[in-house]
């Protein structure tokens, strides 16, 4: 960078190199690799500096942590997100696996993107988790109706309603999150760094999900 750079910015970088040494890494031993990204605002400067990198992105998976259940143009969709900063340049080349169909609930659509999901080299290189203020990351919320289901089940996804959330929403399970070889968590704040001490202290997943990923192990990646 020829800028004096943000801790963000730097911090999006970083992780950037680190997901794509990973990448290379794995591509070398198998023919795909599969990422697994998630949404909300904080990945946006990580996708951009990834998408920057040179990768053999015509060998990429590409899927989400979680979605909502919208439109793929509507501003809240996270594969937006992704084809918008992602899957840019030869970035564009990487094969991307979406979480939503043309059916109006995820409840009628899981079984068509559990199908999509099973044709991808599991286990993940990397899965990348974001996490709310409230411990949620994914889509496994405190307050998710199927939050229990979501940390139990073998099925890779979970159809949620929560009503903290304006949508209906769907999630890869505790378990199919569990699937890589690389977990990695990225945030940024004090809030949230406050948040992931509270998760250290504790065991309890149903008050903060994101504990169900704290000893995967879990490569932190934080800056203020
Ligand atoms: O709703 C979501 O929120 C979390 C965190 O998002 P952020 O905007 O605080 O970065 C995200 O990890 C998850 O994928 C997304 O759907």
């Amino acid at each position: 960078m020829s800028y004096d750079a943000t801790p963000r910015e730097t911090l999006a970088c970083q992780l950037a190199g680190a997901v794509a040494d990973a990448l290379r890494q794995d591509l070398v031993q198998q023919e795909r690799a599969l990422l697994v990204v998630s949404g909300g605002s904080t990945p946006v400067p990580f996708f951009r500096a990834l998408a920057a990198s040179d990768l053999p992105w015509s060998r990429i998976d590409v899927t989400l942590a979680d979605e909502r259940w919208v439109p793929e143009e509507d501003p809240d969709s996270n594969a937006r997100l992704v084809r918008e900063h992602l899957l840019q340049g030869p970035a564009a080349a990487a094969n991307f696996v979406g979480l939503t169909t043309a059916d109006p609930t995820p409840e009628q659509g899981v079984a068509e993107v559990a199908e999509r999901l099973e044709g991808l080299a599991w286990p993940a290189s990397l899965v990348i988790l974001g996490m709310g203020g409230d411990g949620h990351t994914a889509s496994l919320f405190p307050d998710s109706r199927e939050l229990d289901l979501a940390l139990s089940t073998g099925d890779p996804l979970v159809a949620v309603r929560t009503p903290s959330q304006p949508q209906a929403r769907i999630t890869l399970s505790a378990d199919r999150l569990h699937q890589a070889r690389r977990h990695l968590l990225h945030i940024t704040g004090g809030d949230k760094r406050a948040v992931l001490g509270r998760a250290l202290a504790g065991d309890d997943m149903r008050e903060l999900p994101i504990r169900a990923f704290l000893s995967c192990p879990l490569a932190v990646y934080w800056a203020p």
